[in-house]
């Protein structure tokens, strides 16, 4: 099984000029103390995918109708290079992105997540920001775009880790940074970020509570929480317990209604607590694409009655709390 090199001289200079820098050392003997989660056998597979991405001397990014788009003057053979190294990194599920002439469609409209959020959260000029559970990335350059002076995400999946780094090939932005890390491994009470960011990953967990108390100790006084998650259409304060799959997923506990989740977030510590985005998730929001195309939302849900998922539990409905410490 072939293991992540991880640079942490690259990290410490990275974060040298920024208020995380006195944590460079405390997050790289975090990630480098994981040992076997740096391991995956398609680790070789994912590297040389990003080794084979061509370079381009006049590569910049920028956030264009919600794309996260690469512009640059790619070569009709080096955009057939591109091509082949991004699918060397499927599935792709959040995004989209465009890469030079490459669409990346990807399972998830994660803009449209985005668009729901973005105008009720603290601006974001200026921030040091963590994004927990940020899967390829693709939020932390709308925190860049929206004026995060730094956006660090964390997410376990090397995979993640590799399709970040090939976005990074090009963008080069020193404000965008992802470390292999699952939360409950990122050094204890932090008090470092402005905004902690945790959507898709509580409703993972089987004790919501320790993960509410790490996103609460990862924030600086006067910070702001933003937890996106699945909830259920229950106006009471009640929970639904799951067992075995919940919508094809596996590891899904327990999943709240609104008030129920507002008051989990209470009991932690944060204060000024609200929803502002209760959604279901439409089949267009979340489906299978050329660069995601094995099964997706509509192969979850009820053919008979899509109201349900597969196990007969109420469809994939998320809610977006906001919170200050
Ligand atoms: N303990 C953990 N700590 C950190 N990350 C974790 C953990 N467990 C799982 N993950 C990671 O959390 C992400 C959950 S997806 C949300 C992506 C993005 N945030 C989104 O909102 O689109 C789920 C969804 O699709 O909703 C995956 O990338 C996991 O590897």
């Amino acid at each position: 099984m072939s293991e992540l090199a991880f640079d942490a001289a690259a990290l410490r200079k990275q974060l040298a000029d920024t208020t995380l820098a006195a944590w460079s050392d405390g997050l790289a003997s975090a990630v480098l103390g994981q040992e076997h989660a740096l391991k995956h056998g398609h680790l070789p597979q994912w590297e040389s995918a990003v080794s084979l991405l061509p370079s381009i001397a006049d590569a910049s990014w920028s956030m264009q109708d919600g794309r996260m788009t690469i512009s640059g003057s790619f070569t009709d053979e080096q955009a057939e290079q591109l091509s082949t190294a991004l699918s060397g990194l499927m599935p792709w599920r959040k995004g989209p992105f465009q890469a030079g002439p490459v669409h990346l469609d990807t399972e998830w409209r994660s803009d449209w997540k985005w668009n729901r959020l973005c105008e009720h959260i603290q601006p974001m000029d200026n921030r040091v920001v963590l994004d927990v559970g940020c899967g390829s990335g693709y939020h932390l350059w709308c925190m860049r775009a929206a004026g995060a002076r730094l956006a660090l995400g964390i997410d376990p999946s090397l995979l993640y880790l590799k399709q970040f780094d090939a976005i990074q090939h090009y963008a080069n932005d020193p404000g965008a940074c992802l470390l292999p890390l699952p939360m409950e491994a990122l050094p204890s009470s932090m008090q470092a970020f402005d905004t902690v960011f945790s959507m898709g990953v509580l409703y993972h967990r089987r004790d919501p509570a320790p993960h509410l108390e790490e996103l609460r100790q990862a924030l600086k006084s006067g910070g702001e929480l933003v937890l996106e998650t699945l909830v259920i259409p229950d106006s009471t304060e009640t929970s639904l317990a799951i067992t075995g799959r919940y919508a094809n997923m596996r590891n899904i506990y327990e999943l709240p209604s609104v008030k129920r989740l507002e008051n989990w977030v209470r009991a932690a510590g944060f204060n000024d607590v609200r929803a502002v985005s209760v959604e279901q998730t439409s089949l267009e929001e979340q489906r299978s694409t050329a660069w995601m195309p094995s099964h997706s939302l509509d192969k979850a849900l009820d053919p008979e009655n899509p109201e349900c998922t597969i196990e007969g539990y109420p469809r994939p409905l998320r809610a977006v709390i906001l919170a200050t410490v």
